[in-house]
């Protein structure tokens, strides 16, 4: 997984309830169309869009399941039930939040880990981080790679934008981590995609500019009406 992504590009296609592309139908044709442009991998949230994007495209899937807790801010692939979906999928990477915040049902980060591990060892492990201090205990943890989705999506980052200083959060993570960094977030140009990967990155993620219309679509109303 990572070899095939390595310079790469991975676009992400995701559509939760309540947006308007919410589908595995469309995520399939979005993932298509995706692949028709390049794209090395997909980033898919939910089994279902997983099953559906794997067959319509043949791509390797970054897997993740996106489901609020109660008790706690953690989100994406939060707990072992999302964990076992995603193994179901069928999908070579799981991408997990790797913040220091405390996980539903009193799980850890470690745990989870390991049970990716014994259960699935042909699977690779994406953290998804938020700050270096996360970015140095995943890369204790033995993960495999590092990405940057949750800078600017904790209450510690909230505001910040990954682009922000010419990526400069990105730099010190490129800096510290001995792990691949797939730079992941707010890259919305191809022009920002370049220079991520020139700063370092081993990859590049982009979503929301690629494949949610509604984003894509007020940013140019913001332009024409500025
Ligand atoms: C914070 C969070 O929930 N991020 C999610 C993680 O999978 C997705 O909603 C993003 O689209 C993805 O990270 C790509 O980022 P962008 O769409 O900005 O290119």
């Amino acid at each position: 997984m990572l070899d095939t992504i390595k310079n790469g590009l991975v676009v992400s296609c995701q559509a939760l309830e309540n947006e308007p592309l919410h589908s595995s139908f469309i995520m399939g044709k979005m993932a298509l169309a995706a692949k028709q442009g390049g794209a090395k991998a997909i980033r898919a949230n939910s089994k279902e869009d997983i099953i559906s994007i794997k067959k319509e495209t043949g791509l390797p899937v970054i897997g993740i399941v996106k489901r609020d807790y109660e008790d706690s801010e953690v989100f994406i692939t939060a707990t072992k039930k999302e964990i076992d979906e995603l193994i179901e999928s069928g999908c070579e990477m799981i991408a997990l939040d790797a913040t220091l915040r405390t996980r539903p049902n009193g799980e850890t980060f470690e745990n989870l880990i390991t049970y990716i591990r014994n259960q699935a060892p042909s699977v690779s492990i994406m953290a998804d981080i938020s700050s270096l201090a996360d970015a140095i205990e995943a890369e204790r943890l033995k993960v495999d790679c590092l990405s940057s989705t949750l800078y600017g999506y904790t209450n510690e980052t909230k505001g910040c934008k990954l682009y922000e200083n010419d990526f400069e959060f990105l730099k010190k993570l490129v800096e510290l981590a001995s792990l691949p960094v797939i730079a992941e977030g707010n890259v919305l140009t191809p022009e920002m995609a370049r220079r991520v990967l020139e700063m370092g990155a081993y990859s590049v993620v982009v979503g929301g500019a690629i494949t949610r219309p509604q984003q894509i679509t007020a940013r140019f109303i913001e332009e024409i009406q500025s």
